[in-house]
């Protein structure tokens, strides 16, 4: 396993917005990922995860620092980094099958034969338990289905780096516990590195071997790393009642909300919300969404 795989350095990013000053987004991020390892993005609502992880995809560039995959800079998109999506991003005229395809066609076209792929595109299909569906429309298939299947599609390029922004976001909770505990299997067989954006705090502490917790933005940086040492597999049942799991669930709570909290208390001078609080009112039983407005759609 190499140690220094993904290295994020000084990363910042600016961007242009119409007006004689740019919004400084990102400032001073650093980051060394080792080959395998599962690491989480948190932060509150518009802290710039999505950013950090469009700059280590190659969608954004950043405006100093860079962005180093295994010895070499990241300027572009390419199929050494795949991302998974909150919505699944199928094609909807094509079948479960055709959508895993058309990736693997354009990754494996000139390495595999034809039914090289095929054996492939269907091996990926049955890693996340879809492969009873291979003729389906998306539209034919559940929303926690479709996710299943855009896994299956990134899984399928053999990526070097999996690179999921809020994949559960959308689903419903047993849904995501199941896909949850998918992912955690599947890492443990092909030892994907993965960098997931949740809001999930539960989520983060259950998949993660490190929680990357952000400051707010704007110039936001990494506030804190948190590594999550629970042995693995780990069962969600068991670690509810894990002291070791209830205590990491408390340090990310109480970065977030008593070290970082939400920009409007802080900016009308009140107090942020302490984590024993925020505990307190959830009765210490349940997922917390980070940073969601009532009105937010993604809401949990
Ligand atoms: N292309 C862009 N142009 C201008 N500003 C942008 C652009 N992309 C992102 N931003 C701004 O950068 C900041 C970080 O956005 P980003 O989407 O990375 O946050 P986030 O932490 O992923 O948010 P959320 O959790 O709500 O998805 C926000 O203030 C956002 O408005």
């Amino acid at each position: 396993m190499k140690a220094n795989y993904l290295e994020l350095s000084g990363v910042g990013i600016e961007f242009e917005t119409g007006g004689k000053t740019p919004f400084r987004a990102l400032q001073n991020v650093n980051l060394k990922m080792a080959e395998g390892e599962f690491v989480s993005l948190i932060g509150h609502s518009g802290c710039g995860k999505s950013t950090v992880l469009n700059i280590i995809a190659g969608l954004h560039q950043a405006t100093e620092g860079g962005v180093i995959l295994e010895g070499r800079e990241v300027v572009k998109p390419g199929p050494d980094r795949a991302v998974v999506f909150q919505n699944h991003s199928l094609m909807p005229w094509l079948t479960v099958y055709d959508n895993v395809a058309l990736a693997v066609d354009q990754v494996f076209r000139h390495s595999k034969s034809r039914a090289e792929r095929r054996e492939w595109i269907e091996h990926n299909l049955a890693l996340v338990n879809m492969d009873h569906a291979l003729h389906k429309l998306p539209s034919e298939i559940s929303g926690g289905m479709k996710q299943r299947v855009g896994i299956a599609r990134c899984l399928a390029m053999q990526p070097k780096v999996l690179l999921m922004d809020e994949p559960f976001g959308a689903l419903d909770a047993l849904t995501r516990a199941q896909l949850q505990d998918s992912l955690m299997q599947i890492q443990a067989d092909l030892g994907n590195t993965v960098v997931m954006i949740t809001h999930d705090v539960d989520e983060a502490v259950l998949l993660s071997d490190r929680i990357v917790m952000m400051s707010n933005g704007p110039a936001a940086t990494i506030g804190d790393i948190l590594t999550v040492d629970l042995p693995r597999p780990r069962d969600r049942l068991a670690l509810a009642e894990d002291a070791r799991f209830v205590h990491l669930r408390h340090q990310v709570l109480e970065f977030l909300y008593a070290r970082h909290g939400v920009a409007a208390a802080t900016d009308t001078g009140a107090k942020p919300v302490s984590a024993a609080r925020v505990l307190a009112v959830e009765g210490c039983d349940r997922t917390d969404p980070v940073g969601r407005s009532a009105g937010d759609s993604r809401a949990a």
